[in-house]
């Protein structure tokens, strides 16, 4: 087997490459390509690792032929095109963890470079000047912060702030009662927060709810004196309305590690501004968290281009690595049975439904009922996955039904897929025998068992004799060779059902040959 072929296109720590290495990927480190540079060579990878700086556009993505996943080091994916890259069936993920607490210790940092006027102190300082009477500070000590977002860095940076004895106030309207009291922090409204808070850090993503969260209006019915940090995402504060509020002294000091446009030009009109403090984004730049983030991508990715174990995805439901190797034989038979009713159903597929009996429904249904998806999508589109099947069955507005029967029936596990077509419903099931080889034993409520594999021919006729033997005679004279022949019927002269594996393809003149024969009502070639 050919090894996955990882690019990493962003500094990173050494300690990403080592581990794609160890894990069975073939790495190369290539940083600051231009887009065009980039687009030229994204094509002979499997993996893309980034950091902020790569922006994965819908461009760079049709070059992506070969790319299955995407990993951020980080925990912003704002420089990735996710409905792109989930059209083209390539898994997106980042690191949520591992640089939380290092981005929560800079907010804290910028807080009390603020609350001291560090910056400036240290630089006129340096400059020769003893500026002692020019800087008067403020304590932290009792002051509330009020917290604009309270998940993973916002709610570190709070145990922090109750650590300097500050009040906490948070706004997150997805912040639970119970939350609010574990984290120590009072939850409030937007509007109490801006009346209230000495200090203002953000911690939301940038999203169109968030978007200008501090706008004008906002900071100004701010506290007088309010000091706002933002180590988030630019984006959430009006950068031009917060230059006129830091002039005007509504607001006592502002501290951006972020900025609506990165890298801000140099004539950004908060440059020089009094009480003005940044940082180049550097909110996640520590040796700690840059290992972290490393590691764990890495980890992530490999698992995911090895083992097929996902974790951290934006785009995929998780698949442990302990999970993946128990779910990949039943998402082999889920495919195949996906596959099976979508080559023979005629027509637009409005419903689904996906039902797993015994061992199956213990499972984990969701890479199940994507391996279904990726089965029955190929009718459309060739480059269907699981990553991209279940959008694009949305798209197509087929409504999809999971279904799950914890007692067994007659085998210990059971997938069974039905669609409505045209013609009524159409049910097809499967199993697992013990060895994991995946095993098909009911098409349209017939008893039959046979491998899903290669070339297939589906024969569906009358229950009468001499029937098989003109069928083989017409193959036989054709050289084409019958690997295996499956018989399965409703009652003695119903409907029954053949499937045969051949060797190669059966050209179409020798399907309209069979069609002719007695008794035969439908011929279909198949493959798997
Ligand atoms: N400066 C830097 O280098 C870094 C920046 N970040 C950024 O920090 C931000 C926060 O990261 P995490 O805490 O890990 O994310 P998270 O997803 O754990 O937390 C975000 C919180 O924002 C809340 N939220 C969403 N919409 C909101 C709204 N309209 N109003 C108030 N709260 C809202 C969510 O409920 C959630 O609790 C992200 O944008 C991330 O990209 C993360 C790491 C480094
Ligand atoms: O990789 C970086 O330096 C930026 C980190 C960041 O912004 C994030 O993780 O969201």
């Amino acid at each position: 087997m050919t090894k996955p072929k990882v690019l990493i296109s962003d500094k990173m720590d050494a300690n990403a490459a080592r581990i794609f290495k160890e894990r069975g990927c073939d790495v190369d480190v290539i940083t600051g390509k231009t887009p065009e540079e980039l687009k030229e060579i994204i094509g002979q990878y499997d993996g893309l690792a980034i950091r902020s700086s790569t922006k994965v556009t819908a461009e760079i993505l049709e070059a992506a032929t070969n790319l299955k996943v995407i990993g951020r080091a980080g925990i912003g994916v704002d420089n990735v095109d996710i409905p792109s890259a989930s059209a083209r069936g390539v898994v997106v993920m980042n690191t949520p963890f591992g640089n939380s607490i290092t981005t929560a210790e800079h907010a804290i940092a910028m807080i009390m470079a603020l609350a001291r006027q560090i910056p400036e102190a240290n630089a006129r300082t340096q400059a020769g000047e003893w500026p002692k009477s020019a800087f008067m500070g403020v304590e932290v000590t009792g002051k509330t912060l009020g917290l604009i977002g309270a998940g993973n860095i916002g709610s570190i940076v709070a145990s922090r702030a109750l650590g300097l004895k500050m009040k906490v106030a948070a706004y997150d309207p997805f912040l639970t009662p119970e939350r609010a009291v574990e984290l120590g922090v009072e939850k409030v409204d937007l509007g109490a927060l801006l009346e209230r808070a000495d200090f203002i850090s953000l911690h939301t993503p940038l999203t169109d709810e968030t978007r200008n969260i501090l706008s004008r209006e906002r900071m100004e019915q701010c506290k007088k004196g309010v000091r706002i940090v933002n180590c988030a995402r630019g984006g959430l504060v009006d950068e031009a309305a917060l230059k006129d509020l830091l002039d005007s002294g509504h607001v006592a000091g502002a501290a951006l590690d972020v900025f609506a446009k990165e890298p801000p030009a140099p004539d950004h009109p908060l440059f020089g501004t009094q009480n003005f403090i940044c940082t180049p984004h550097l909110g996640a730049s520590t040796t700690e968290a840059q290992v972290n983030v490393a590691l764990q991508v890495a980890e992530q990715m490999a698992d995911y281009l090895v083992n097929g174990g996902v974790t951290n995805a934006l785009n995929m439901p998780s698949l442990s690595a302990e999970e993946a190797p128990k779910l990949k034989p039943y998402m082999a038979l889920a495919e195949n049975l996906g596959s099976l009713v979508g080559q023979l159903a005629h027509g637009e597929l409005p419903k689904i439904s996906i039902e797993t009996e015994g061992a199956a429904a213990q499972l984990n249904q969701k890479p199940i009922v994507g391996a279904v998806l990726a089965g029955l999508m190929k009718r459309y589109s060739s480059s269907v996955n699981m990553v991209n099947a279940p959008y694009l069955a949305k798209e197509r507005g087929m409504e999809i039904r999971e279904i799950r029967n914890d007692r067994g029936g007659i085998y210990h596990t059971l997938i069974r897929v039905t669609v409505e077509t045209s013609q009524g419903r159409r049910s097809v099931a499967g199993t697992l025998f013990s060895n994991g080889a995946p095993r098909l034993v009911e098409m349209f409520g017939i008893s039959i068992e046979a491998d899903l594999a290669g070339h297939m021919l589906y024969i569906a006729n009358r229950d009468m004799p001499g029937f098989i033997g003109s069928v083989g005679q017409i193959l036989g004279e054709a050289g084409i060779n019958i690997g295996t022949f499956h018989l399965g019927r409703r009652e003695q002269g119903g409907d029954a059902i053949l499937l045969l594996s051949v060797d190669n393809k059966v050209p179409q003149e020798l399907l309209d040959k069979i069609c002719k024969v007695p008794n035969v009502q439908r011929v279909w070639p198949l493959h798997f």
